[in-house]
């Protein structure tokens, strides 16, 4: 009989086991640090695997329910579930999250998803090819804490992919670039690097680019309709609910996001330094403390627009990003400024009206 003592050998491949059911969620390490062994039975760890407007639906070990809402949870989150309380589960620590400034005219930030490994930013080789928007959500994966890679789809639609895939590779040499055609076999496997059994990924981009279409080549024959999940609401009918987490064939667990049609960044300095690091680079070589590379001569960053090694339209989009991210961010500060100010109002004309009672 031949014995394999691989595992016993220095450097040799770890015995193989069949993984656990919170594994096959995505558990690890990082999160199991987090938990006392003994109170796993009373606040077993779960995972937020979809949220509902009626509440989280959360899955563990033999666990698969409905919480009410009430953490500060999104999907992709890892919680202690209070038994007794369901609302006052705690949130464990994350190893990454996505977030933007929520749309519409408030400022308030938005959680997207958490404790996702790899982001695919997906755009399609036709009119939405866009560098401003691939660098915009470059910049939210960066800051995230995650690694995203560009997903070019609909390869298929077009004669010539390079001058998509060169434009894609100009945004960071951080970020790999993968083209392909969405609906076809090799789909799966060109991101097989990525989808690996306990890993995490989500797909990040515009309507209509393909992401539930990439979600179903991952899923194979398991796919899910591309309308999403039905779900009753409050009301009785039947909405869509498209922040699920959906296990594959192989053991990895994907996350299709509806389109988002504004992204705006907000606290996001780090992720648009990550993606302009070149620049960053060359500003922080200028010789000026202060410059603000607009007309300083001997300037580190004019002096590269004007020998042809940066391009200005670069320069142009850093420019915005930043400037929307300051603002966003700022006027966040601000309003938390007010709101503080009015609170004081608010106590300090309350602690009159008793006074006046007395
Ligand atoms: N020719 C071609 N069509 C594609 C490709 N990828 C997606 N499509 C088609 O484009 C349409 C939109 O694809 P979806 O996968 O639903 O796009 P989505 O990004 O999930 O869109 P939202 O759900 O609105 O966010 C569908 O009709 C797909 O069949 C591709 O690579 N080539
Ligand atoms: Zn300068």
């Amino acid at each position: 009989m031949v014995r394999d003592y691989s595992a016993f050998l220095p450097g040799g491949a770890p015995a193989r086991r069949e993984p656990t059911a919170l594994e096959r969620l995505g558990w690890g390490p990082v999160f199991a640090r987090q938990i006392d062994a003994d109170a796993l039975n009373a606040t077993p760890p779960v995972r937020v695997v979809a949220v509902h407007r009626s509440g989280l639906q959360v899955a563990g070990d033999g666990i698969d329910e409905t919480i009410p809402p009430g953490p500060d949870a999104t999907v992709g989150d890892w919680l202690r579930l209070d038994r007794a309380r369901p609302r006052a589960s705690r949130v464990l620590d994350r190893k990454s999250l996505i977030k933007r400034r929520a749309p519409g005219t408030g400022r308030e930030v938005q959680l997207i998803a958490a404790n996702i490994d790899t982001v695919f930013v997906v755009t399609s080789c036709n009119a939405d090819f866009n560098v401003a928007r691939l660098e915009r959500y470059v910049a939210l994966t960066f800051e995230a804490g995650i690694d995203p890679v560009i997903v070019l789809t609909k390869t298929d639609l077009t004669d010539d992919t390079t001058p998509f895939v060169e434009a894609a590779r100009a945004v960071s040499e951080r970020v790999p670039v993968v083209a392909l055609d969405a609906r076809g076999i090799e789909a799966a496997q060109a991101l097989a690097d990525w989808c690996k059994p306990g890993r995490t990924i989500a797909f990040l981009g515009s309507s209509g680019v393909g992401k539930s279409t990439l979600t179903n080549a991952l899923l194979g024959a398991q796919a899910i309709a591309t309308q999403g999940i039905r779900e009753d609401d409050a009301r009785g009918r039947h909405t869509t609910t498209r922040r699920e987490l959906h296990g594959t064939p192989n053991g990895c667990l994907v996350l299709d996001t509806p389109g988002m049609r504004e992204l705006q960044l907000t606290n996001a300095a780090t992720g648009i330094a990550g993606v302009f690091d070149d620049i960053e680079a060359l500003a922080a070589r200028c010789r000026f403390t202060d410059c603000r590379h607009e007309t300083e001569p001997g300037c580190t960053i004019l002096t590269a627009i004007e020998d042809g090694s940066l391009n200005p339209a670069r320069l142009a989009r850093w420019r915005k990003l930043q400037a929307e991210d300051a603002f966003n961010s700022a006027s966040f500060a601000e309003r938390r400024e007010k709101d503080r100010a009015f609170g004081k109002l608010v106590r300090s004309a309350v602690k009159a009206k008793l006074n006046r009672k007395r």
